[in-house]
């Protein structure tokens, strides 16, 4: 087993990145995976897995793949003792070099990605309120500050986190980790701490990650003493309401009294409307006394501090939310933050008008009557537990049957991510979790890029819709005149040939002209198909059926009258007629193509030319028909028709656009 491994992983170098180690992951545990992995890994995953049949056997696979799930229940089980836990041999040999933060990454469903996307912090310590821009030294701010305070204020940040500061190649500071932790580590960076040596000030021995549902997180430190503190963060309320002492402007621990709650709870409704994401940071002496099996206290914690992150809203999405608006798309957000700091938000993007704010807790206490009446109206869910929001998506698409889209980042926004019609993850902020879960993945995080998303959407919508109405129209007409004619007169007017050429006009040429056609703004002021849309519309009825109608009537008049209209007496007349309806038959299409680019408005020359594609297929197609006409008349049953004739055929079949035209103005009901 183990020379084998060698063999096969030994030229594989261990990488410290949770990237690596997922990707190993994946590679290993392929027999455990997960069936409904959609398309993203779908596609190289098979082929390198035929690779890697030939040279390992399944048997071979599936030892390893226990092993390491072994070594990850063994490293889940053991998280509170995160550095005692113990890496199989024969795992260690298959390069898969597990440290705890990296497992730890992979359980949670956390990467740890460089990200900075925040823009300085605002922080009430010791009763002072002072804001701190993100590239300004703010050292003054510390001097300003009791020494015992930032000492501790530092220990809290750089211990009780998820982040890190790394010195990377060219040996300038790298901070790693989520927006807010980022935020804090640099925030403890301008107060003048040093991550390292504060690292190896004590020990973390016990760690509580962070928990979306309880929004907190919390570390144990064991110092060389032999005494260990409590330090804890999360959510400002949620950790106020855990601490009764707080450390006042001299430095020292007292007891929290009324004034200085209200003093703190103002101080994060003030950050919440200004819009910053609001975090309590709080620590507790436990003596030495203290046992590691045990669970991290829950309260009783002395408050450091409030520290509210500056997140700005990025640009264009004002207007995005706007466009979708007009575009008939309900925005809701739905947040972990809280309830004020989301509402500012979401009144400055446009998200939160008329609508109701709610907290989680709030919402998960609603019975089921209730729940209908609010659920239209909710326009930000604040303090929302991963469950809220996937309770949220699972009754707009069963109760109210509409087709909803979720955009997520974190592990937490999976459920409602799977839930969701359309799950959209980021690729840059967005955990694995949250990539796997999701239809698709937002390359560059910008919610302006789901309005092009939809944009797309509706425009391949179209398109396709599009391109039925105008196949419809022809099968509809040839089939009605090649039956109706054989019945009544005893032989059909176009030839299985020119049939065959018909065909081809209307199916691949047809897709090809009229699915090509690109986006525009104007799909964006339409309203949404929604789920119980018929897709073929009231519209593309009148335009069939009508169009129809009309090539009905041509043709029936070329077949009846056609011979007094053009004077035919020639011996060949009846071969000439024929092919004056098949050059007419298909001339209606050709302009009922042109007519089909837009199913309701009545200019539909709108960007033609700028469409190459549908221009070279009406070209061409028109080039042929006269090739088929003039010169290969024996094959296609047809006579070279005069310029008279060629000029009537053509102009019956210009006569569609006004009709189609004409057809546009008529009411019809919207779907
Ligand atoms: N690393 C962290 N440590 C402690 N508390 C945190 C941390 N990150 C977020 N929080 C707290 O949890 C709240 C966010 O919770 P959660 O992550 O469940 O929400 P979310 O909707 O995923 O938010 P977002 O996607 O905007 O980050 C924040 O308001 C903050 O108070
Ligand atoms: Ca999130």
């Amino acid at each position: 087993m183990e020379s084998y491994l060698n063999e096969n992983f030994g030229d594989v170098k261990p990488k410290n990145s949770s990237e690596e180690a997922l990707r190993r992951w994946r590679k290993l545990c392929w027999l455990v995976k997960n069936p409904k992995r959609r398309f993203r890994f779908t596609a190289n995953l098979s082929k390198r897995f035929e690779a890697e049949a030939i040279r390992r056997s399944n048997q071979e696979k599936f030892r390893v793949a226990v092993l390491v799930s072994q070594a990850a229940l063994q490293f889940i089980h053991g998280l509170n003792l995160s550095s005692e836990y113990t890496v199989p041999e024969e795992v260690k040999a298959a390069g898969f070099e597990i440290c705890a933060d990296e497992l730890g990454s992979i359980v949670e469903g956390r990467d740890v990605k460089k990200l900075k996307i925040h823009d300085g912090v605002e922080a009430c310590l010791c009763g002072k309120i002072k804001e701190v821009g993100s590239s300004k030294i703010s050292s003054d701010f510390s001097s300003d500050l009791p020494e015992s305070a930032v000492r501790i204020l530092l220990q809290s940040i750089f211990n009780n986190t998820g982040g890190e500061v790394v010195r990377n190649k060219d040996d300038k500071i790298e901070i790693l980790g989520t927006p807010t932790e980022t935020a804090l580590l640099e925030f403890g960076l301008s107060l003048g701490g040093d991550f390292q040596e504060e690292r190896l000030a004590s020990k973390v021995v016990q760690v509580e990650p962070f928990n979306s549902l309880k929004k907190r997180m919390g570390v144990v430190l064991l110092f060389p003493d032999g005494s260990f503190r409590a330090h804890c963060k999360g959510a400002s309320e949620i950790i106020l309401a855990a601490c009764d002492k707080v450390i006042d402007s001299k430095g020292e621990v007292v007891p929290l009294h009324e004034e200085s709650i209200n003093y703190l709870k103002n101080t994060i409704e003030n950050f919440a409307s200004e819009a910053l994401r609001t975090l309590c940071l709080a620590y507790m002496e436990i003596g030495s006394e203290y046992s590691v099996e045990s669970p991290i206290p829950i309260t009783g914690y002395t408050c450091i501090g409030i520290v509210g992150i500056k997140d700005p809203v990025r640009p264009g999405v004002r207007e995005s939310v706007a466009i979708c608006k007009s575009a008939g798309i309900t925005v809701r957000m739905v947040t972990g933050d809280n309830i004020n700091t989301a509402k500012a938000i979401a009144r400055e993007c446009g998200i939160l008008t008329e609508g109701i704010a709610i907290e989680g807790p709030e919402f998960r206490e609603k019975t089921e009557e209730e729940l209908l009446d609010i659920i239209p109206k909710i326009q930000v869910m604040a303090r929302s537990a991963p469950m809220d929001k996937h309770t949220l998506v699972k009754h707009l698409r069963t109760t109210f049957e509409d087709v909803v889209a979720v955009t997520g980042d974190g592990t937490n926004d999976a459920p409602a991510l799977h839930e969701a019609d359309i799950g959209l993850a980021m690729a840059i902020a967005g955990t694995e979790v949250a990539k796997e879960s999701a239809d698709v993945i937002i390359l560059d995080d910008n919610f302006s890029t789901i309005v092009t998303v939809a944009k797309w959407g509706r425009s391949v919508y179209i398109n396709i819709q599009k391109f039925v109405q105008f196949q419809l129209t022809v099968n509809i007409v040839a089939l009605i005149v090649n039956f109706s004619s054989a019945c009544l007169t005893g032989n059909a007017p176009l030839t299985a040939v020119q049939l065959l050429w018909v065909n081809m006009i209307m199916d691949t040429l047809g897709a090809l002209a009229l699915a090509t056609e690109p986006p525009n703004d104007d799909l964006m002021k339409r309203p949404p198909v929604g789920r119980k849309g018929n897709f073929i519309s009231n519209v593309m009825w009148r335009n069939i059926l009508g169009q129809s109608l009309y090539q009905f009537v041509i043709i029936w008049f070329l077949q009846t009258r056609g011979k007094v209209a053009f004077h035919l007496d020639e011996p060949d007349s009846d071969l000439v007629l024929n092919t004056l309806i098949f050059n007419s038959f298909v001339f209606c299409q050709v302009f009922n193509e042109i007519s089909s680019r837009e199913m309701e408005k009545v200019n539909v020359f709108e960007g033609i030319l700028k469409n190459y594609v549908f221009v070279a297929v009406l070209t061409c197609t028109i080039l042929f028909q006269i090739i088929i006409i003039e010169y290969v008349g024996t094959y296609a049953n047809t006579h070279p028709l005069s310029l008279k004739q060629w000029f009537g055929s053509v102009f019956l079949g210009f006569l569609g656009m006004p009709i189609a035209a004409a057809l546009k103005l008529i009411p019809v009901g919207s779907s």
